[in-house]
């Protein structure tokens, strides 16, 4: 010990214990439950022999309930930084091995003291969850710890991009730090995410709920919208979030980073399939998707929130290898109504990308908002406004494209020019009115059509002059609301151009302390 080599020696073992401070048994419980442990995790992550970890010695300094004969290095998390495709990153993740990961003060120490590190540097964070949540047996200072990162989530948000990969447990408060970052990805059956468990849901309210139905991966991503992609497994969860990192800057003052792709401005066989696509019946459905695939680089779409409020699609790709973030109706789900879901899961979208300086391609085909009581109880109006905020909020550049409905208020809300869009365009098979020809004639001609000897022949008549005079682009390309009302297959192209044109774009909003979003 008091030579240079015994010194040495002793660094190695002190570190050899770090790196095993989870029991074998726990490491094999661990595996048997096909999950990782943290360090296998940050491997998968970062680009190999790139990790510098931080605070590996630290160990915790409680006594209460017998803690003090079992103090082991890391204190249950790693935490450090490192590169994601030669990208840097700051990264934590929790250690189901120790102490089942759940936070003490040393354990939220570590995890503050690198999400300061990424503040000051500017660059993403990705959280690893795994844990039992606050410890219990340091009472209050853990809550406290727990405090101290959700207050620097939010403080964080909107500066750098922060993800969160549940990859086990995520109970109670502690869930709100994922639910503030800006993406949450889980794996199906092996991460749940609750603020109470089913016993307790059992006791209070009678219901009968299991742990994955209640707080599964799956009943996150598909039914309370506070996931945005749901893992076939650990691997996949990795490389989604790599994936998502690519679109990313670093920083909110960072450009995203650009691929060297510049477009074919010729016109080619793809483009023209985009002539084809819209059905001549207005009830008929097509996806969405199709659109995208065209417009997008190598038809490359990375979606976001896949299984939720599938109504609207959003997620991102590239246009000339920049990053563009897609808001798009989806006929083939409700229509592609706008209904509560829907509204908060594109603003939130819409928000992300103004926040890190990522343009916003629209695409439109929506009948309007879902009718109902449902929905007008549950507070459309209010949530659906999220929507015309994060729009008309956004000072990146926005790009819309009408392709066949634009009904109504949520004319509006889609990217209209109304609400600051910059380039708004609309294929031919675009009606943009107040509604659909069918319920505004019978609002118009009700009596008329009550009176008539052959109604439908009158309603029929009524239908066509009602098409030929309001639905369609024209009235609005009359009035500038359209810039120009393009063929499908030249969409691609104006896109293109548009977003070229639009690079220099600089918009500021006026100063306030902040605006007064209807939360
Ligand atoms: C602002 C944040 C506020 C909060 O975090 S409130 C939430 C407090 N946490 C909870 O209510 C969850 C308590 N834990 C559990 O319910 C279960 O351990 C959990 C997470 C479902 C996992 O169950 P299992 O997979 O069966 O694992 P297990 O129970 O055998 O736990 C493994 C080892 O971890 C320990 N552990 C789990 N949660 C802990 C906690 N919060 N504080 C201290 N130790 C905790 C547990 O005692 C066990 O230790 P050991 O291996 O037997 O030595």
């Amino acid at each position: 010990m008091h030579s240079t080599a015994g010194k040495l020696a002793d660094l190695e073992r002190r570190v050899d214990e770090a790196v095993h401070a989870g029991s074998a048994r726990a490491v094999e419980k661990q595996h048997a439950r096909g999950k990782k442990t943290a360090r296998e995790r940050i491997e998968m992550l970062l680009d190999e022999g790139s990790f510098v970890e931080l605070d590996e010695l630290a160990r915790h300094r409680s006594t209460a309930f017998g803690l003090e004969r079992n103090r082991p290095y890391g204190d249950g998390v790693v935490t450090g930084y490192g590169t994601v495709d030669g990208r840097q990153v700051c990264v934590f993740a929790q250690d189901f091995t120790v102490f089942g990961g759940s936070l003490g003060e040393v354990f939220g120490e570590k995890i503050v003291k690198v999400m300061d590190l990424a503040m000051k540097i500017g660059c993403p964070v990705v959280g690893i969850n795994d844990s039992g949540g606050a410890r219990i047996q340091e009472g209050v200072v853990s809550l406290g710890l727990y405090g101290e990162i959700f207050f620097r989530n939010v403080r964080a948000s909107g500066v750098i991009p922060q993800i969160s990969l549940v990859m086990g447990p995520c109970a109670g408060g502690a869930v709100y730090s994922p639910a503030v970052t800006d993406f949450t990805v889980m794996v199906d059956q092996t991460s749940h995410m609750f603020i109470t468990g089913p016993d307790v849901i059992k006791t209070v309210t009678g219901e009968d709920v299991g742990m994955e139905e209640l707080g599964g991966a799956r009943t996150h991503n598909s039914r309370s919208g506070n996931a945005h992609y749901l893992a076939s497994d650990e691997e996949d969860a990795v490389d989604y979030v790599k994936a998502l990192l690519s679109y990313l800057p670093s920083n909110n003052l960072d450009e995203p980073v650009v691929v060297d792709a510049p477009a074919e401005l010729a016109i080619s066989d793809e483009d023209r399939e985009l002539d084809t696509l819209i059905p001549d019946s207005a009830n008929q459905p097509y996806d969405m998707h199709t659109v995208l695939e065209h417009v997008l680089d190598d038809g490359e779409f990375l979606e976001v929130q896949p299984l939720y409020a599938q109504n609207i699609v959003v997620g991102y790709g590239r246009v000339e290898g920049r990053p563009v973030g897609v808001v798009a109706n989806q006929p083939m789900h409700f229509a592609g109504t706008l209904d509560i879901a829907a509204s908060e899961k594109a603003a939130r979208f819409v928000r992300t990308c103004d926040a890190f300086n990522i343009p916003v391609l629209t695409f439109v085909d929506v009948p309007g908002f879902l009718p109902g009581t449902g929905q007008e109880w549950d507070g459309i109006i209010r949530r659906g406004a999220k929507l015309i905020y994060a729009y008309a909020e956004a000072t990146v550049p926005k790009v819309t494209v009408i392709t066949r409905k634009a009904y109504g208020g949520a004319y509006d809300v889609m990217g209209s020019k109304h609400l600051g869009a910059d380039l708004n365009f609309a294929w031919p098979t675009a009606q943009i009115a107040v509604m659909g020809a069918q319920g505004a004639v019978n609002i118009l001609y009700r009596s008329e059509l009550a009176g008539a000897e052959d109604p439908a022949a009158v309603r029929a008549e009524k239908i066509a002059e009602y098409e030929d005079t309001l639905a369609n682009p024209y009235v609005a390309a009359e009035r500038g609301y359209i810039d120009s009302v393009i063929p499908p297959h030249e969409t691609r192209t104006q896109i293109v151009r548009a977003l070229r044109v639009l690079r220099t774009k600089r918009e500021t909003l006026p100063p306030k302390k902040h605006g007064n979003i209807p939360l």
